[in-house]
């Protein structure tokens, strides 16, 4: 039997994984803009999100939250991270008793700092919940470019059978039990891609980028395994690849507002000029909330947070981040 999934939220990625889905499991997907839902059913694209793409055929788009969740066998969360509670809630009353919840958003809420996991868990106790995630910027992967992602559940047996779901001859989707591991390896490697994107756009260099993949991957793991992560999963796909594939790709939006910064351009300009959404900018500071909370040592987190919220400039994180004391490679710092 085919299972049915409902996807809430019309962007680059969550049409992206609903374009996947439509090649094996008859998916609806939900977008709050009609003129999304009329190009999406009449012309099968989404210019706004993903130029020159054309979706799978047999996708349905719908207007009606209702309608897309209500005989869905799994619901999948496409909206940015802020706007999950808010959607979730919103598709409660109509979503059946005990199907899987998953998860693409890689953020933290900023009023709770809660994985987007937690916060399904709170307002659907009792489904099971995971996280698709990985190395998987939409805009290559929607032009057939090979990608590998990883599904993170508790319960394996749900994995496998949703594995089959997402998967597609060069979407290669592996399984994790890991969902603390693999839900912070996707929010806080925006942070780093902020980072190595205002590198990039100074012109500090490849070893500068480096050395920022490297030590955010040291200090992204600190944090992770504190907050109950497996420390396998940060060099993983949902870890280590991901934080790779962000922080060197002009194709992603986290550095591509690192890069306008070290450009010389205001965060606020950068953000008015995007119409797509940065996690990193919101996560740089739930995240500074939480290596005090945790008592982790996060020097690139606190050089990015005071030059997104401070007012510091790129040269000051630069020289923050030289002058800060250089310990061995295994510890803090
Ligand atoms: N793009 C990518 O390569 C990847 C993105 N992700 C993650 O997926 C999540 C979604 O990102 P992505 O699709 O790229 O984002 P986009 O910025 O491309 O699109 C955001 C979508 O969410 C909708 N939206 C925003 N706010 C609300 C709201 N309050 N209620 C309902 N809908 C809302 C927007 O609707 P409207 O058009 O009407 O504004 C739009 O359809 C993010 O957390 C991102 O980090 C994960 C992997 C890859
Ligand atoms: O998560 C992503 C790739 O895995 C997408 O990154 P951006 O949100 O920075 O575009």
């Amino acid at each position: 039997m085919k299972l049915k999934v409902g996807l809430l939220g019309g962007g680059s990625w969550g049409t992206t994984v609903a374009s996947l889905t439509a090649k094996n499991s008859p998916t609806i997907i939900w977008a709050r803009n009609p003129k999304t839902v009329q190009e999406i059913n009449e012309y099968h694209t989404n210019k706004k999100y993903l130029p020159n793409a054309k979706l799978t055929s047999s996708l349905k788009a719908s207007n009606s939250i209702k309608e897309t969740v209500e005989n869905a066998d799994v619901i999948v969360m496409g909206v940015p991270s802020q706007s999950l509670r808010k959607v979730l809630e919103e598709a409660k009353p109509h979503i059946r008793p005990w199907v899987p919840i998953i998860n693409l958003a890689k953020g933290l809420e900023i009023s709770t700092k809660m994985r987007m996991t937690e916060v399904i868990k709170e307002i659907m106790p009792g489904h099971p919940t995971g996280v698709l995630t990985g190395p998987n910027l939409a805009k290559e992967i929607h032009f057939g470019k090979a990608a590998a992602a990883v599904i993170a559940m508790v319960d394996n047996t749900i994995a496998k059978r949703l594995q089959s779901v997402f998967s597609s001859g060069l979407f290669r989707v592996y399984t994790n039990n890991d969902v603390i591991g693999c839900e912070l390896g996707g929010a806080l490697k925006n942070i780093y891609a902020i980072a190595t994107g205002m590198g990039d756009g100074a012109n500090a260099g490849d070893n500068t980028r480096s050395a920022l993949i490297t030590r955010g991957l040291a200090e992204l793991t600190r944090l992770g395994i504190a907050m109950g992560g497996k420390k396998s999963t940060f060099s993983g796909l949902a870890g280590m690849g991901d934080l790779v594939a962000t922080c060197s790709s002009s194709k992603s939006r986290n550095h591509h507002v690192g890069f306008q910064i070290g450009q010389g351009k205001s965060l606020e300009q950068i953000i008015d000029e995007m119409n797509e959404v940065a996690e990193g900018v919101k996560t740089t500071k739930v995240v500074m909330e939480l290596a005090k909370e945790y008592k982790i040592d996060m020097p690139i987190t606190e050089e990015i947070y005071k030059v997104l919220y401070k007012g510091n400039s790129v040269n000051d994180a630069f020289k923050g981040l030289i002058q800060y004391e250089v310990g061995s490679e295994k510890e803090p710092g």
